[in-house]
């Protein structure tokens, strides 16, 4: 399977350079490659009886959209293309754009009165630099209430690639297609919404430039993950033993839906540490955990807790914390002894917040596997 990568704008545009500079594979092979493989998609999503309309920015996203446009003509007969901007092309842009006249694609600067059936967005893509606003903000504009099918080429155009974030107005796509790697801003913010279903195409960028990047994020594929055999002579001892800590007056729901994931997992035995004022709740509802029951003041965790995991810690070989628990001295003083144990420990929710009392902390020579979202842990 294709590798994915999540990459930042800037990332991707160095893997691209260096694509081109290092390994010198010329833009135009690339952008090919780009064209035929989105080519492939449209296909898949459009009828050959529909009309197509392709709309081809200023920059290589633009070019890409060019590309597509000659590779869709021969079974697509009903096919336009607008470029706006035909003095301010790039250089790949402008070899693109002498192709389709070449081939008599029809096309104009602005966007036709007639409503097509499918949208194909190329103005912007991983090199959108500012608001939109103008000529392309009208365009945009249209395209979205024209309740045709859209089709973004690399992101939705008005998308940062970075963040997500809408710059001046963005295309809201029913497809995008994302070229050689992933690009963050299709993940957070706004632009998880706009992208519709997104595909990810390689377009022969040599995978050691993504191997080799610092900062990349990579989406685990079933290759990734080796599960250990569980052979047939084995016990429940022989698949690990899970503390969970957490759990307070009213909050029993995160840590019951966290051991569910641990039992899914395969975790040989589960406890959970909770306060007293929970644990009846937490016995009806489950047969697969044991309780380790603490007592409780004002809904929390009592001081008593701090005692209690030193006495039981070293019964257990992994130790999740925080789903549930509230921001109090308690989470800190519990938090601090997870992380200076020798235990693989998961920070969640509040455990989070704790832990960046004392950042240090997590410097640690045991597995440490933190779990935000992004409102708990803004980037
Ligand atoms: N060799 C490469 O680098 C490849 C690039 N590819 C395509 O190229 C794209 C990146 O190309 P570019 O770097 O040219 O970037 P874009 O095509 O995304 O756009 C850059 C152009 O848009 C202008 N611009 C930026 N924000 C604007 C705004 N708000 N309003 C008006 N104009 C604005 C810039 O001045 C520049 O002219 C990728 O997303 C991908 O689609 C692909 O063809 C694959 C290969
Ligand atoms: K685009």
């Amino acid at each position: 399977m294709y590798p994915a990568f999540i990459h930042t704008q800037t990332t991707a545009r160095n893997i691209d350079h260096a694509a081109i500079k290092t390994y010198q594979i010329p833009s135009l092979i690339l952008m090919e490659h780009a064209a035929l493989k989105s080519a492939e998609i449209i296909e898949q999503i459009a009828n050959t009886n529909q009309s197509i309309c392709i709309l081809c920015g200023p920059g290589n996203n633009g070019a890409d959209g060019l590309a597509i446009a000659r590779l869709l003509q021969p079974k697509y007969p009903n096919l336009y293309v607008v470029v706006p901007e035909i003095k301010k092309m790039s250089e790949d842009e402008k070899i693109q754009f002498q192709m389709i006249q070449n081939l008599k694609i029809p096309f104009s600067q602005n966007l036709p009165n007639v409503t097509y059936d499918i949208y194909i967005d190329c103005l912007f893509g991983n090199g959108l630099s500012r608001d939109i606003t103008g000529f392309y903000k009208t365009m945009i504009q249209n395209v979205n209430t024209s309740h045709s099918t859209i089709i973004s080429i690399d992101m939705p155009s008005g998308i940062d690639s970075t963040m997500g974030n809408v710059l001046g107005c963005a295309i809201h796509a029913d497809y995008t297609i994302s070229l050689d790697c992933y690009k963050q801003g299709q993940w957070l913010n706004e632009g998880k919404n706009h992208c519709g279903k997104l595909y990810l195409v390689d377009i022969g960028i040599p995978q050691i430039l993504h191997q080799k990047c610092m900062d990349k994020i990579k989406i685990l594929n079933e290759e990734d993950i080796h599960l250990p055999n569980r052979p047939l002579n084995a016990h429940k001892s022989t698949f690990g033993k899970a503390l969970m800590i957490g759990g307070s007056q009213n909050m029993h729901g995160a840590i019951h839906m966290a051991s569910l994931s641990a039992y899914k997992s395969g975790i040989g035995t589960l406890t959970l540490m909770v306060p007293e004022c929970i644990s009846n709740v937490l016995a009806i509802k489950s047969d697969f955990y044991m309780l380790l029951q603490c007592a409780d003041r004002n809904g929390i965790f009592s001081s008593k807790a701090i005692d209690l995991l030193k006495q039981n810690i070293n019964n257990y070989s992994i130790i999740s914390i925080g789903n549930g628990m509230q921001k109090n001295n308690i989470t800190i003083a519990l938090v601090e002894q997870a992380l200076k144990s020798d235990k693989k420990i998961v920070l969640d929710a509040d455990a989070l917040w704790a832990a960046q009392k004392n950042i240090e902390l997590l410097k640690r020579s045991e597995t440490t596997i933190l779990t935000p979202h992004i409102k708990k842990c803004p980037i």
